[in-house]
């Protein structure tokens, strides 16, 4: 189990449903009422809904029957106490309320009307219907609520989860609010972030209700799955000395197909290059010589024609750090070179013709990876890794997509970045990040291979694997957003300066 020790890593700790339920336990245990939290995220509730709201607007508020509605019927208190038109609704009994949230609702003033009317007009919908409770998919009156409030023309605002997503897994269940904004309390959830949750969550704010440091090291003890969300903070990019000299930055080798199968090397490559790498070599049959020749500069050519040339190039301990994959084609010679690769103990990324070629035979690829002590990211999508994966416990119906990555790090002994709109990176020593920021305009042909690219040059720079798959994700994705449409694999590299000079201004 890895703990990280650096603060700003703390910082981007993400919360499982249970252990954000062991920080509000332990809050409670050092003497916080759990009323005075509750009260504490209404208010933060209110708060956003203010911004939300004309003014004297009209909010409707959905109170479920745990402590989500007891958020919402704080909110609707502090809401009609500022001089908003508040209509309360509940989904269940009122006398069966129980603790802090019969609490809350002893004190709102106004009406309670019931669930099963038709909606009132608002400005805005507060969805207190369920939280971190949710147990079972919505089935009756509260998934006919949800799809009404999905119905309706205003925006909507969540507590804590939008009503529906599993905070741990970002799985519908059943039907789920779709929220304009989103009001968590202590920090984010693996749902927040994981798809399709992420994507029903809209803009997301995170509320400190006062339940403190102690109470959050409580919550994220014990846990073999550390989580978090990937942001600067996370990682650091390498610095560059005033004396760095392309020698100290690092020798990246990609190897390229055969001729017309060396336009993915080439991406990955300049990708390479662009985050930083000292040197880029590409590797092709000689075949592919003269295609590559005519389209790269900066970027070195070497023939390679089999693992044996691959061993001899090697003796060169300067290539530090290896992208295998892209173009390469599937079969043996594919799971040789990926052999001779990991025996020399080198950062390697590996990528798709690399990792289908281990189809089902992951065990071989893992050790390879173990007996050459090579330190390896495989950045499989999500169909890459059902092929590499199959037969294993990585793959079992259900799990988030968290649990997957993390389960294949382990059986790889390697870092997984499993690729998609919520890239999660997994390492073996349980670390896991998941990635909101990027762009669907990056769901492009070659896109991917500059991904690999990127974190090539990030391993050659002496980044670690976990961090620099994580940057590399990071970085790829911030490049997609300022881009936008009509994105093509080709302008990736290119704006990665920018990204880079604004992450430095930033940081
Ligand atoms: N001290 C605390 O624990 C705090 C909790 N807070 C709030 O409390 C929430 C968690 O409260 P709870 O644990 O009471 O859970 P919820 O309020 O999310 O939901 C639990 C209730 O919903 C019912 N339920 C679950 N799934 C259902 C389904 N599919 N259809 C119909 N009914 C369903 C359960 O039977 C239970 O009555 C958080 O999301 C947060 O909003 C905040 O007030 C901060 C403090
Ligand atoms: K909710």
């Amino acid at each position: 189990m890895h703990e990280p020790v650096e603060p700003r890593g703390i910082a981007n700790r993400l919360l499982t449903v249970e252990a954000m339920r062991r920080v509000d336990a332990a809050a409670i245990a050092g003497g916080i009422p759990g009323l005075t939290l509750m009260e504490a995220a209404g208010a933060a509730v209110a708060e956003r809904a203010r911004g939300l709201l004309p003014e004297g607007g009209r909010a409707l508020v959905l109170c479920g029957p745990g402590n989500n509605g007891g958020d919402g019927f704080v909110a609707a208190r502090l809401l009609a106490e500022a001089g908003y038109r508040v209509d309360l609704r509940l989904l269940g009994e009122r006398g069966a309320l129980t603790g802090d949230a019969a609490l809350a609702a002893e004190a709102w003033p106004g009406p309670v009307g019931p669930a099963e009317a038709e909606l009132a007009a608002a400005d805005l919908i507060i969805d207190a219907l369920f939280g971190a409770g949710l147990s079972r998919d919505l089935d009756g009156l509260a998934r006919a609520l949800v799809e009404a409030v999905n119905r309706a023309d205003c925006p909507v605002l969540a507590v804590d989860m939008p009503s529906g997503v599993d905070g741990d897994s970002g799985a519908v269940r059943g039907a789920a609010v779709a929220a304009t904004e989103t009001v968590t309390f202590v920090a984010l959830k693996p749902g927040h972030l994981l798809q399709p949750g992420r994507a029903r969550c809209g803009v997301l704010h995170v509320a400190d209700i006062g339940t403190g440091e102690a109470a959050f090291a409580a919550g994220i003890a014990g846990q073999d799955r550390v989580l978090f969300h990937n942001r600067p903070g996370l990682w650091t990019l390498p610095r560059l000395a005033a004396a760095s000299h392309k020698y100290t930055r690092g020798h990246a080798l990609v190897l390229s197909g055969p001729a017309y199968r060396t336009g993915a090397a080439r991406l990955a490559a300049r990708g390479a290059l662009r985050i930083g790498a000292g040197l880029v070599t590409v590797a092709s049959p000689a075949s592919a010589l003269p295609e590559n020749a005519a389209h790269l500069t900066a970027i070195m050519l070497r023939a390679c024609e089999n693992a044996d040339d691959l061993d001899d190039m090697l003796a060169d301990e300067r290539l530090n750090a290896l992208l295998l994959g892209p173009g390469l084609g599937t079969g043996p010679a594919t799971c040789d070179l990926v052999a001779v690769a990991a025996a020399a103990g080198r950062a390697l990324v590996l990528d798709a013709d690399a990792l289908t070629s281990f189809r089902s035979e992951v065990r071989t690829l893992a050790r390879h990876i173990r007996d050459g002590e090579a330190s390896a990211v495989l950045t499989p999508h999500e169909g890459e890794f059902v092929r590499l994966f199959s037969g294993t416990e990585a793959v079992a119906e259900g799990l988030a997509k968290t649990e997957r990555a993390a389960r294949a790090a382990r059986i790889a002994g390697a870092v997984v970045v499993l690729k998609g709109a919520d890239t999660v990176i997994a390492s073996a020593d349980g670390r896991i990040a998941i990635n909101d920021h990027g762009s669907p305009h990056l769901g492009t042909a070659g896109s991917g291979d500059v991904l690999g690219g990127l974190i090539a040059g990030l391993l050659a720079q002496g980044m670690a694997p976990f961090e620099a798959a994580c940057a590399g994700v990071w970085l790829h994705g911030d490049a997609g957003l300022r881009f936008g449409p009509g994105l093509i694999a080709e302008d990736i590299p290119e704006l990665i300066p920018a990204v880079l000079r604004d992450l430095e201004g930033g940081t």
